[in-house]
């Protein structure tokens, strides 16, 4: 096949990928573009034409092929087309036209094992794959996403200096975003968020599970706003001014931050906030379902996480519930008196669950790579997740400095920073949940995170009654307190005499 000029090819022209091209033009490079629809890209050169410094250093395909001859090799191609089936059609009909060493990036949001089938399939076949995780939305992927890619160090070695470049950059010392970015005119310096995670799949899991802890993160603000607003009495804007507070302490995030955004927008047709007017059914595209189904085959108890997708589940059964609504009652709200002592321990209660949901996230990572055969640095990931990704914080630079004092940590709850914080947070943590429960109002991410956290540091659980139960029914036999680890013993439970038998280790 020709050899072009075009330093790096991009397919998939939609959202993600025409906010890509732009940043990897201001960058420098030289950007073959092309999009199964050629309106898109007609459109996408029209609007680089009015507005773009950059447009010199974008070139349209309509024809793949001729998309393909315009790169220069090894070829470097990134997909951000629409994951699954689309990701496989893209690949299939491009193979034919490229050669050896090419190197093909994935930056959709592709379920893991698709990752891991694509790369085999195409290292057999000569080629290099990456599958890399984008996290950050359009604004993101214009003027800095954090990038979470999974290859061979050699597929690394072409892709790394694009990637280094485009991504999000960040101040080493304090972890906070580098901001300023403009068209033509993206920041320079700082500690690009992007870091090779590891071979294959473990890019596109390592996405997944952030998606998973945006999911809870979300949700747990969510609760928040809801329990400020039915037992504070607070409307949309005084709620914003209460997270715009939050924004500045511990609890700053972009997730925050544009929470308080959305809050204090007023209804632009008709009176109020617009917020009050949003229809209540949330939506989901899948990679939150992805994380806890994998937490679910791991046995990792990432119950939060979990619950943050039950919640999305519900909230979309609208008609259901609004029924449900006229049948099933429960107690009237009470309003609290003291609703300057309702934000603080609210702030306590997200805070302290927002911990719970993070050690869930880095406990199933962990438990992940021992089943795929990675080995994730977790110091890192948390470094490259303190910009340009959708969950980015302050907290962030809290998980990296606790994975930096130890590599091993076994639970993000067990660091003394996030112990220190969960001792002092939890008094407001029981009593939100408390006031929430008695009040009939659904929190089920704040109490499914503290039924996590108290379950977590419970030496002794029910579980022994659980476990007796099993041997009854079903002779699955039980260990004993009193015995070492790894000797089970079988009641016979029908037997007069109830006799009990080592059945072996
Ligand atoms: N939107 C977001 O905030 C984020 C999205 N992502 C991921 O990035 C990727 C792109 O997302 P987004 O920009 O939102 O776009 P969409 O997920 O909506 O995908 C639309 C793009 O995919 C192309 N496409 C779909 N099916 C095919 C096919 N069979 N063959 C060729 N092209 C196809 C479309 O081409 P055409 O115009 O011809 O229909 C269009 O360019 C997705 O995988 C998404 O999951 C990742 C992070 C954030
Ligand atoms: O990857 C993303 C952000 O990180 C995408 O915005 C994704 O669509 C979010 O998931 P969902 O649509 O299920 O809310």
């Amino acid at each position: 096949m020709k050899n072009g000029n075009a330093d790096v090819g991009l397919i998939g022209l939609a959202v993600m990928g025409q906010n890509m091209a732009l940043n990897i033009a201001d960058h420098g490079y030289t950007i073959a573009v092309y999009n199964r629809n050629y309106e898109r890209t007609r459109e996408f050169m029209a609007h680089c034409e009015r507005a773009e410094p950059s447009r010199g250093r974008i070139l349209p395909s309509a024809e793949l092929a001729e998309f393909v001859q315009a790169i220069a090799r090894p070829r470097r191609i990134i997909l951000l087309v629409k994951a699954g089936a689309g990701t496989d059609a893209v690949i299939g009909q491009l193979l034919p036209l490229l050669d050896r060493g090419d190197l093909i990036v994935d930056g959709g949001n592709a379920h893991w094992l698709d990752t891991i089938r694509r790369e085999r399939e195409l290292d057999a076949a000569g080629f290099r794959f990456i599958g890399s995780g984008v996290s950050g939305g359009e604004i993101g992927a214009r003027f800095g996403p954090s990038l979470m890619p999974g290859g061979s160090a050699e597929s690394w070695r072409l892709l790394e200096p694009v990637w280094q470049a485009i991504a999000a950059k960040v101040d080493p010392a304090t972890g906070r975003p580098l901001e300023g970015a403009a068209p033509g005119r993206p920041v320079t310096g700082g500690e690009p968020c992007t870091a090779l995670i590891g071979p294959n799949g473990a890019g596109h899991y390592v996405k997944m599970v952030h998606n998973g802890i945006e999911y809870i993160d979300m949700q747990l603000i969510s609760e928040s706003y809801w329990l400020l607003k039915h037992l504070g009495g607070l409307e949309a804007g005084a709620i914003a001014s209460v997270f715009r507070d939050w924004n500045e302490g511990e609890l700053s995030s972009y997730l925050i931050e544009i929470t308080s955004d959305i809050l204090q927008q007023k209804d632009p047709s008709g009176d109020g906030f617009l917020v009050d007017k949003v229809l209540d059914a949330a939506g989901q595209k899948g990679t939150g379902q992805w994380t806890a189904a994998s937490a679910l085959e791991q046995g990792v108890p990432a119950n939060a996480i979990a619950e943050a997708v039950f919640a999305r589940a519900l909230s979309a059964m609208k008609e259901e519930r609004v029924a449900a609504s006229a049948i099933l009652q429960g107690p009237e709200v009470q309003r609290e008196a003291n609703a300057t002592h309702l934000v603080d321990a609210v702030r306590n209660a997200l805070y302290c669950a927002k911990i719970c949901a993070y050690a869930q996230g880095f406990q199933l990572m962990a438990s992940a790579q021992k089943t795929y055969g990675w080995q994730l640095d977790f110091a890192t990931i948390a470094r490259i997740w303190r910009g340009g990704c959708i969950i980015r914080a302050r907290f962030l630079q809290k998980i990296t400095d606790a994975y930096t004092r130890d590599a091993a940590l076994s639970n993000l709850m067990l660091d003394p920073y996030f112990r220190d914080a969960l001792h002092r947070g939890q008094d407001h943590w029981r009593e939100i949940v408390m006031l929430a429960v008695r009040n009939g109002l659904p929190v089920p991410a704040l109490s499914s995170a503290l039924a996590y956290f108290d379950g977590y540091r419970s030496a002794r659980l029910p579980a022994n009654l659980l476990q007796a139960q099993r041997d009854y029914f079903g002779a699955h036999t039980y260990e004993r307190t009193d015995r070492p680890r790894g000797r089970f013993f079988h009641l016979d439970w029908p037997a007069p005499d109830r006799p009990e038998t080592e059945t072996g280790t």
